[in-house]
């Protein structure tokens, strides 16, 4: 064998392999090793007796990588792509990678509203996937049945076990939602206000000892959560409000968990590399192992206890087919991960705006003073959800700050063929998401004062007057209401939006009812914002106040 053959089987075997993932995208640890490490060695074990520099076996690997990248670059770049006609940043179009970063910085959110400013409202982010910002894609994209989750969740199966966020099929998802929708209903819910009752009621105590003290709302609100979702789903008490502090480093393992699937979200064929590695994907499996180890431990306090997980476990026996133990234990850190941050978030950012307009928050505990003077000593926490400036204050918190920032990540079937969404055409394989962030700011559907946490445009009224003074018609506003999806929507829409919605009502109204609410002295309000980091689920930073119980 001379140089000649060595160069032209190099270029060869490259260019065929570089069609074999482009067809068929292997992930795999095998597979990949195959084709990246043992076709490279083939051809240089066969040029080894050779002198010559084309012939050593680290010029032929680098140049087969090299010609690898080379023919990716040039096809993701040139006009036989078939979102070639999307506009997009040139480091989007030619790797993951560089959204991989932007997910590290955390603040992917604001990156993505920045390209929808600049490109329009069809974005390509990646190199296969496109952004919307349209309010008519919203529903077509996250309640079709011809799209499904995409690689992004894939972090998230363990040994072939998938929790239900993480299930593509939609026949198979419906099963196991029958079972979280069981735990979720009207009536469960009912039954858990009385662990929210207790929860808060310990909660409002713990801060009223606290009065004067420059204390962290943000983590304050994490402990409520918490414990909660440990009383309602595992009947369990994660101790953080009475212990003030996340003593367990729960709060913590959720935000560093949520932040590396963020990350390596965006590249998912990377894991089954980075989890070879000690230690790269560390968070990620103590996420998933404490989870299933809550899990595991409410398990075998048997059917006696009827929570979420009673439910999730199917131990009133109306399943044919009994929930597999792996698969009820794999809902274990979800029920964590999905439930108690979330929530906290919301609140959090409530707090937050309301910090920033306190006439907002005047007119609020005037509504909620009102509102509570007029029932009797058992307050009920239902009745939360009819107070109409209270319901405007939070549907404003959810346009600017949903708790999820990023636009939710679907696919397209690459078997499925090409499809129209609106009058964008996308091909079979892409994956797609609406960028709520940015849709939710559009002034072609919120005006005015788009950027502004107005609560009044939620309010049902003849004429409105805007901060400045100006009054405007009630024709001259505009609202889409529909696109502000917090709980997203469709079969795979939040399970526990009903739940959320109560807890997050109770926690305002009692914080509000109990207390006057000030930023602590020499922290900038502002600041809570600027730091806020999206990781799929938000990465909130403190948000510092002052108490004083009300007279
Ligand atoms: C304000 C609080 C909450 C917000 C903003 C929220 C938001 C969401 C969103 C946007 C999704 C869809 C995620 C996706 O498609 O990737 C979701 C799913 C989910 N949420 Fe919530 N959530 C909240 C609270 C809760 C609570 C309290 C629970 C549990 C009781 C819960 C349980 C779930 C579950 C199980 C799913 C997966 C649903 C499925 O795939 O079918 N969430 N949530």
């Amino acid at each position: 064998m001379n140089a000649p053959p060595v160069l032209a089987s190099t270029i060869l075997s490259s260019l065929t392999v570089w069609q074999l993932f482009k067809r068929y995208e292997p992930t795999g640890f095998i597979s990949s090793a195959l084709l990246l490490l043992v076709v490279p060695a083939i051809i240089a074990s066969n040029a080894e007796p050779l002198p010559l520099s084309t012939s050593s076996t680290a010029t032929t690997f680098l140049l087969y990588w090299g010609l690898l990248i080379t023919y990716i670059v040039l096809y993701r770049l040139s006009p036989f792509h078939p979102l070639a006609k999307y506009p997009g940043p040139l480091r989007c179009k030619i790797s993951k990678g560089w959204m991989a970063y932007v997910a590290a910085r955390g603040d992917m959110h604001r990156y993505v509203n920045q390209l929808h400013a600049r490109y329009g409202d069809a974005v390509r982010v990646g190199p296969n996937e496109l952004s919307f910002r349209h309010g008519d894609l919203v529903d077509p994209i996250l309640a079709n049945k011809e799209l499904h989750k995409s690689t992004y969740y894939d972090l998230r199966v363990r040994n072939g076990v998938a929790p239900l966020d993480a299930i593509k099929d939609y026949g198979e998802h419906a099963a196991r939602r029958r079972l979280w929708n069981r735990g979720t209903s009207a009536t469960m819910t009912k039954i858990y206000t009385r662990n929210l009752v207790g929860v808060i009621d310990e909660f409002i105590q713990a801060l009223s000892e606290r009065q004067g003290q420059k204390l962290d709302m943000s983590h304050w609100l994490s402990y409520a959560t918490t414990d909660f979702m440990g009383h309602m789903t595992f009947s369990t008490s994660f101790d953080m409000v009475s212990k003030g502090c996340d003593h367990n480093g729960l709060v913590k393992l959720v935000e560093d968990t949520a932040y590396a699937c963020h990350i390596i979200g965006h590249i998912p064929w990377s894991f089954h590399y980075l989890s070879k590695l000690p230690g790269a994907t560390k968070a990620i499996d103590e996420g998933l192992r404490i989870g299933r180890e809550v899990a595991r431990k409410r398990k075998e306090l048997g059917s006696g206890t009827r929570d979420l997980y009673y439910y999730l476990l199917d131990e009133d026996g109306l399943e044919d087919v009994k929930p597999s133990e792996d698969s009820a234990l794999a809902e274990g850190f979800l029920a964590i991960i999905a439930g108690a941050e979330t929530t906290a978030t919301a609140a959090t950012n409530a707090l937050y705006f309301l910090l920033k307009h306190p006439e907002t928050m005047k007119r609020l505990q005037k509504e909620i003073h009102d509102a509570l003077s007029a029932t009797s000593d058992d307050v009920d926490y239902t009745k939360f959800m009819e107070l109409p400036y209270l319901n405007a204050c939070i549907n404003e918190t959810f346009r600017l700050l949903s708790p999820g920032l990023t636009g939710l990540s679907r696919e397209l079937d690459v078997s499925g063929g090409d499809k129209m969404l609106g009058h964008y055409f996308v091909p079979a394989g892409t994956k797609v998401s609406a960028h709520l962030y940015s849709i939710q700011r559009d002034p072609r559907y919120f005006f005015p004062l788009p950027d502004t946490f107005w609560p009044d445009r939620w309010l049902n009224q003849a004429s409105y007057t805007l901060p400045s003074g100006e009054t405007l018609s009630k024709e001259e506003i505009k609202l889409k209401r529909e696109v502000v999806l917090p709980f997203s929507t469709g079969q795979q829409g939040c399970a526990g939006r009903n739940i959320a919605n109560l807890e997050l009502r109770s926690l305002l109204v009692s914080l509000l009812h109990r207390f006057d609410i000030r930023a602590a002295d020499g922290f900038r309000v502002d600041e809570y914002e600027e730091t806020l980091s999206d990781a799929y689920v938000t990465i909130r930073k403190p948000l510092y106040i002052q108490l004083r119980e009300l007279q």
